[in-house]
């Protein structure tokens, strides 16, 4: 396909988004489906433009004029692909599958425009809705923050000690561009995408098939990291989905020790089994959400909550899910995390740790559980630990500004963003139970 065709496409796509509310993933896969000749490169720069076109949905439409897929899909086209309006011009001319564009004094305008004259949430790229919310979670510069969530994302890899070291996996990952990460400790990192480009597929690696490594954020390897699970210990992963975190866990307990997994939601927790074979972790527990684990009461060193959440630190990979997103939608999952808390709150022993994870950058979902968490918890003995000393532990000085360190109650709380960390956004608590 010419770019014309690839353009018309995800004008296409984005309508569909647009008019089925519906995920963008599902969208593009129909899209393939019904249009079979399209190959593996025509894809993924459909997708690109698509994504783009949702990462930055506001600030495109102010610049544009206009926030109709086509306009969309077009500012994704000139700044994806850094191309001037001659340029698309000329590479739309006589390509009888290439929609109309606007004429060149308006896409001049596109390039000009002053995104200074828009409010902050047009520049931040999200809904007004959320833009106090955002605010209250981020501080003054939350506008910066926010629009950092509308960058294309890397491919983070974690690599897997129980079966290979980092340096290993580095070797066999050159050819594909992985380097060290930042901060994780066994983090490797594929930089974002570039023009119409795409990441490999690094699942059909031979490493990733001998479990060398799994796809997993630096953000929520770092939130692994700072639980400090140790070899030996009694750790329940409460919301385990499909066990990313608790295979980081199981490594840094170089499979000693048990760690209990479940889901509320079976499907979501089915791939845990193949995944932790693959790892080879060996000291996960793998719990039926029917089953009664009551059994496991005050018995935790570590339980940990990765929390159901709206997953706004995640939009650089789902920018569907920002317009989408709801007031309802957002107190549904409040009352999901205060719920799955205090189970939580159940199983940790006197003297053991409750860890809080999301993948949200909402006060609501985050600090805001805890404190509610506190109240009612009173006279249970939990104190809120100093995460940002763990966090200054973990890592060198020159790397302490990196996270947003948040004094809770004689503790803090810490708040990882793509614009300071360089990860998707991660919210990490940790209580201590006397
Ligand atoms: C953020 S995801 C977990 C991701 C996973 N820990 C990982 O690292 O790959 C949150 C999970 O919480 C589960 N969940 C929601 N409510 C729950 C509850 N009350 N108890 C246990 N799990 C719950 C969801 O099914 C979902 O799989």
């Amino acid at each position: 396909m010419r770019l014309g065709g690839r353009l018309a496409a995800a004008i296409e796509v984005l309508g569909d988004v647009e008019a089925r509310r519906r995920p963008v993933a599902d969208a593009l896969k129909d899209w393939g489906l019904s249009h079979r000749f399209a190959g593996s490169g025509d894809r993924a720069a459909i997708g690109n433009i698509v994504y783009d076109g949702l990462r930055k949905k506001r600030s495109f439409g102010f610049r544009m004029g206009d926030d109709s897929a086509a306009a969309l899909g077009i500012a994704a086209v000139l700044e994806g692909l850094s191309m001037t309006p001659e340029a698309l011009a000329a590479a739309l001319a006589g390509d009888r599958f290439a929609p109309a564009i606007p004429p060149s004094e308006r896409l001049a305008g596109f390039v000009a425009a002053d995104l200074e004259t828009a409010s902050e949430a047009v520049r931040a790229d999200v809904p007004d809705w959320l833009a106090g919310r955002l605010a209250s979670g981020l501080g003054a510069d939350w506008g910066v923050e926010a629009a950092s969530l509308a960058e294309r994302p890397p491919l983070d890899l974690r690599a897997n000690p129980l079966k290979a070291d980092r340096d290993k996996v580095l070797k066999a990952l050159a050819p594909l561009g992985a380097t060290p990460a930042d901060l994780a400790p066994q983090g490797l990192r594929i930089a974002a995408i570039e023009g119409a480009g795409r990441h490999p597929n690094v699942q059909v690696e031979a490493g990733f098939q001998k479990g060398w490594f799994e796809v997993q954020d630096e953000g929520s390897q770092l939130a692994a990291a700072l639980s400090g699970a140790k070899p030996g210990e009694q750790v329940l992963d409460l919301c385990a989905g499909a066990g990313g975190k608790t295979l980081a866990l199981a490594a840094m307990m170089d499979n000693t020790g048990q760690i209990h997994a479940t889901d509320a939601d079976r499907q979501r927790l089915a791939p845990i089994h193949e995944r932790l074979k693959r790892a080879g972790a060996r000291n996960v527990q793998v719990h039926d959400p029917r089953e009664d684990m009551a059994g496991l009461f005050g018995g935790m060193d570590l339980t940990l909550v990765d929390a159901p959440c709206t997953g706004s630190g995640t939009w650089r990979r789902r920018p569907d899910a920002k317009w989408r997103l709801t007031e309802s939608a957002l107190e549904k999952r409040m009352a999901e995390q205060d719920a799955v808390l205090d189970r939580a709150a159940r199983f940790v022993r006197h003297g053991g740790r409750l860890v809080y994870v999301t993948c949200s950058l909402l006060a609501e979902e985050n600090v805001e559980r805890i404190a509610a968490f506190l109240q009612r918890h009173v006279d249970k003995g939990f104190t809120v630990a100093d995460a940002g000393a763990r966090w200054a532990a973990a890592l060198s000085d020159n790397e302490l500004e990196r996270c947003r360190v948040t004094p809770l109650v004689g503790g803090s709380v810490l708040t990882m963003t793509p614009h300071r960390t360089g990860t998707d956004g991660f919210f990490f608590a940790l209580l201590e139970k006397a």
